[in-house]
């Protein structure tokens, strides 16, 4: 093959080159994947996530230093009566390497989204998000210039920060929640050169979050036998799982795939109520009953998406039953306690999301579902804030345009995007 990479369906099975392709030509309801023309992985001499450069659909690199960071971990695995306990932590923690200053995981998928869409001539990338995602690509614009139109939920604009001035940021705050912000950021896309970033379909994002399964295995020498992460689309879990085929076929990291454990947040959890009931689809009504009261209680609501990628090909659910995984729902305290206990051990404070899998992980080693001598990895996708506090410049991104509830993208709130279009070609043409 004579391009670094191609897209291929795993529904129909053909291969094409990636136009910032989301959906298969066909028409195939499945996840399109890459096909890298490198079988074995080669560690490049770059910053951050651009060391894995040869498995990213990209063709060059940013000069950012902000990759997961790998270590065996002491006080924790001894807590747990683990012998080997990889933690991967994506977030601040510049005493052990970590440089994600927005504080997690979701900076691994902005960047190579953000290069691959300039790379592809595509446009202006559009996000929606409940805050981490977008305080991610909004970061990743100040840092690169390149300008994204993020719309979130009125409730999370405070979530919405930078370490660095990001002046080519289109806010849009909509009353409502995060589904609406999802219906109206689509609305935008119908506007020429804006491209939506796609969510579970975008390879970019998927391949990002694998690196972090491609650094703990370096750094273990080896597949792990256990994947640990919370999931809210499962989208780092399908990343997991891809990463781990890739090592397979590699050859050198062994020749099973990890099993994944992916935990959601009680009352919110449709894919382990899916999973425990063999279930293909998502139910609303036995999966997600009172959703909006459920969504309310939860302590990390960035796990709370009504539409994952579940019964998709390539899916979650695909994941979990490749790699014989299984689902945690995990309570508030659990997680509270969990997140103290890491934070005691390991010295570092949690996103709420990454304490929900640490106590899959607490609770998986109580019940004797992974062994002492197996080789755990937990995938730690934020943490840091306090530190990051204390140490970096903090720039809220302000909103451009507040849009109330039921309001459609018309008139004079559609001249606003299409005005700061005009304006942001011409920061381009300057440039
Ligand atoms: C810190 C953190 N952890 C975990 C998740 C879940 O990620 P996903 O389900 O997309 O893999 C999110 C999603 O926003 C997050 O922000």
């Amino acid at each position: 093959m004579r391009e670094k990479y191609l897209l291929r369906c795993p529904g129909c099975g053909r291969s094409f080159p990636d136009r910032y392709t989301l959906d298969c030509p066909s028409g195939c309801d499945a996840l399109l994947r890459t096909v890298y023309r490198e079988r074995q992985l080669i560690l490049r001499d770059l910053p951050g996530i651009f060391r894995y450069k040869d498995w990213l659909p990209i063709e060059g690199h940013l000069r950012l230093d902000a990759g997961p960071v790998s270590y065996e971990s002491v006080g924790l695995a001894r807590e747990l009566g683990l012998s080997h306990l990889t933690v991967v932590f994506s977030g601040y923690w510049p005493e052990r390497g970590g440089r994600m200053e927005t504080c997690s995981f979701k900076e691994l998928e902005a960047q190579p989204t953000v290069l691959r869409l300039r790379e592809k001539g595509a446009g202006v990338l559009q996000v929606s998000s409940a805050g981490n995602t977008g305080r991610a690509f909004c970061q990743i614009s100040g840092l690169t210039g390149a300008p994204v139109v993020v719309v979130v939920p009125a409730a999370a604009a405070g979530r919405l920060w930078t370490t660095v001035p990001a002046a080519n940021v289109c806010l849009i705050t909509v009353d409502g929640d995060y589904s609406d912000s999802i219906a109206f950021g689509r609305e935008v896309c119908s506007l020429p050169g804006v491209v939506p970033e796609g969510g579970a379909k975008n390879v970019a994002r998927r391949d990002g979050m694998g690196t972090v399964m491609l650094d703990g295995a370096l750094a273990a020498g080896r597949l792990p036998d256990c994947y640990f992460q919370a999931v809210g689309s499962g989208t780092g879990g399908i990343a997991a799982w891809e990463a781990a085929e890739r090592l397979v076929a590699d050859g050198r990291f062994g020749l099973r795939l990890p099993a994944l454990h992916l935990s959601q947040n009680l009352p919110f959890v449709p894919m382990v109520r899916a999973w425990e009931a063999g279930r293909i689809d998502i139910v609303p009504a036995e999966d997600m009953p009172d959703a909006e009261a459920a969504i309310a209680r939860v302590s990390a609501d960035v796990l709370t998406n009504r539409h994952p990628p579940w019964g998709v090909r390539g899916g979650v659910r695909d994941a979990l039953a490749a790699s014989g995984g299984r689902m945690y729902a995990v309570s508030n305290g659990d997680a509270w306690s969990a997140g103290r206990l890491f934070a005691e051990t390991e010295e570092i404070d949690l996103d709420p999301a990454a304490a929900v899998a640490v106590a899959s992980l607490l609770r998986a080693a109580e019940e004797g579902l992974v062994g002492p001598e197996e080789h755990v990895l937990l995938n730690v996708t934020g943490g840091g804030y306090e530190r990051a506090a204390e140490d970096l410049d903090r720039y809220p991104v302000e909103p451009s345009l507040r849009v109330r509830a039921g309001e459609a993208f018309a008139g004079d709130v559609r001249d606003a995007v299409r005005d700061w279009l005009t304006e942001q070609a011409g920061v381009a043409a300057r440039a």
